[in-house]
């Protein structure tokens, strides 16, 4: 099994190192996970990156005062060693998706938009029923849009995200640099939008793991966050975090 000085950690965050909330304002991270994630950053030798569909600013504030390495949007924004290394562009089309998706919610109680510029959600988490309606009208937009965006379905929730951008790309590009290069990747999500990561970790025969129920290409499963939660602050403890920490569950 590898040691802890031969993997790259790469964590989702919602749903992963956070449970899911009602909203996506509503996460709460417990405020022991920055500084053991920090300190677990210092023991992997730099090599631990967030992964998520969230912003940089939105993870920056969550874990402040701690800066990760992180793959934000989905993988349009890449920010390495605190500076921002690639970022897609805004998608010209995206304003006039924006006022269609806001005049939908602003008609139904429980639509919420998250306008994150490069990106933009529609969730339905508070208004289940309406899953049909919002699912369609994303992939009419998408389809407006053109070939420069994609549809990125989530839980309760389906993204307009530039089509270059995929948390598997976004992996496959930190492990070409130091100190990610060489070490073995292990790579824990929740969603759908972490298969696409979960494809790229397997290819390079790294280590994927799923956290919750559902179909996956991952090859391990963590039962919850809190389950997560727990070794990551104790392998924080120990100051040592290896592959097989993982596999204790
Ligand atoms: O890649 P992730 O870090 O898992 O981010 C994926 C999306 O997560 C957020 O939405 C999800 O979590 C919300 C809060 O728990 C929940 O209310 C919503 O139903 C989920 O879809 C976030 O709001 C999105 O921007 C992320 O892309």
């Amino acid at each position: 099994m590898a040691t802890a000085q031969e993997i790259a950690l790469f964590l989702d965050f919602d749903g992963t190192l956070v449970e899911i909330a009602p909203s996506p304002d509503e996460v709460r991270l417990d405020r022991r996970v920055p500084p053991a994630l920090d300190v677990l950053r210092t023991s992997l030798g730099g090599a631990l990156a967030l992964v998520s569909g969230r912003p940089v600013s939105f993870l920056d504030a969550a874990l402040e005062p701690y800066r990760f390495d992180t793959a934000a949007l989905h993988g349009a924004q890449i920010r390495l060693n605190g500076e921002i290394r690639s970022q897609s562009a805004v998608p010209e089309e995206m304003r006039g998706a924006l006022r269609d998706l806001v005049r939908f919610a602003n008609s139904q109680v429980g639509i919420i938009v998250e306008d994150k510029r490069i990106s933009v959600a529609l969730h339905w988490r508070l208004a289940p029923q309406l899953k049909g309606e919002a699912l369609e009208l994303m992939r009419a937009v998408a389809i407006r849009m053109g070939p420069g965006i994609r549809l990125q379905e989530g839980k309760s929730v389906a993204e307009l995200v530039p089509a270059e951008a995929s948390k598997g790309s976004a992996i496959a590009q930190l492990m070409q640099i130091a100190p990610y290069a060489g070490r073995l990747p292990v790579f824990i999500g929740d969603d759908i939008t972490d298969e696409h990561g979960f494809e790229a970790v397997n290819a390079l025969g790294g280590l994927t793991i799923r956290i919750g129920d559902g179909e996956t290409q991952a090859k391990l499963r963590i039962a919850s966050p809190t389950s997560l939660r727990a070794i990551l602050l104790d392998a924080a403890e120990r100051g040592s975090l290896t592959a097989s920490s993982f596999s204790q569950e």
